[in-house]
């Protein structure tokens, strides 16, 4: 397996009147076609980990390199582009536009790749296929249930082929049959090469990965997949 993101000695605290520090000392390797569950209990820095190894924050100290790229060095907008070509995002609460239909909302993933509007659509509807919903390409948001919705979100999160996808709960909105039909496609994204990192509460859910780092006051305390 080719590592494709490591996190190495990464801290982050977050300023104020009482400092909180979220992370103490991460070191993390990602690998192709691995599927990855960060539990622990509330509060013990799991989304925050999500969100300095996605480059959606910076860490406050250590390093964050994507594809051999050490990102500390990187421009925001160099850092946006890193991020639009090699990590996909799925949230709790989807995040999908309310006016657009299901293909735009996929087609936004390509966004930043310079893709003609014409193969983006395509390339959206072939992404829309792929999660079961090619009946459902001109439904808005409002329209689709809250499984479909995620669908909709996971398609618009790999139709760039990313390297590593990251879900923050995905699964805390659903029931358990939208639930599993979730895990079942974010997992299957591995088979492709693609690593699969969810961030979970759920014990289902953390069962379908092969890896899970538990992490408890910005530590990670164990890591099944680390390498020896
Ligand atoms: N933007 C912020 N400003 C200040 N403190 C923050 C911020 N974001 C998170 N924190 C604090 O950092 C710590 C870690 O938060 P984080 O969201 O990473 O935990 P978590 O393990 O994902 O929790 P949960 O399971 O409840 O979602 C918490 O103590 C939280 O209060």
């Amino acid at each position: 397996m080719t590592e494709l993101l490591t996190v190495t000695g990464v801290g982050k605290t977050y300023p104020g009147a009482t400092p909180v520090r979220a992370l103490a000392d991460v070191t993390l390797a990602l690998r192709s076609g691995e599927r990855t569950a960060i539990v622990g209990p509330s509060g013990s820095g799991k989304t925050t980990l999500l969100h300095v190894a996605g480059t959606l924050e910076r860490p406050s100290r250590g390093s964050v390199r994507i594809g051999g790229e050490e990102v500390s060095g990187l421009s925001d907008a160099a850092v946006s582009r890193l991020r639009a070509h090699r990590l996909g995002f799925v949230f709790q609460q989807f995040h999908l536009l309310d006016h657009l239909d299901a293909v735009q909302n996929v087609a936004l993933g390509l966004l930043y790749h310079g893709t003609p509007a014409r193969q983006r659509r395509a390339a959206a509807v072939a992404a829309l296929d792929r999660v079961g919903l090619g009946d459902r390409l001109g439904h808005r948001p409002a329209q689709l249930s809250g499984g479909e919705r995620q669908r909709v979100a996971i398609a618009r999160a790999v139709i760039g082929k990313p390297d590593v996808v990251f879900a923050d709960e995905p699964t805390g909105n659903l029931d358990s049959a939208a639930g599993s039909t979730i895990v079942a496609l974010l997992a299957g994204l591995a088979d492709d090469g693609t690593a699969v990192v969810v961030v979970t509460h759920d014990q289902a859910v953390a069962a379908a990965m092969d890896r899970h780092v538990l992490m408890r006051d910005g530590r990670i305390v164990s890591d099944d997949g680390a390498p020896r």
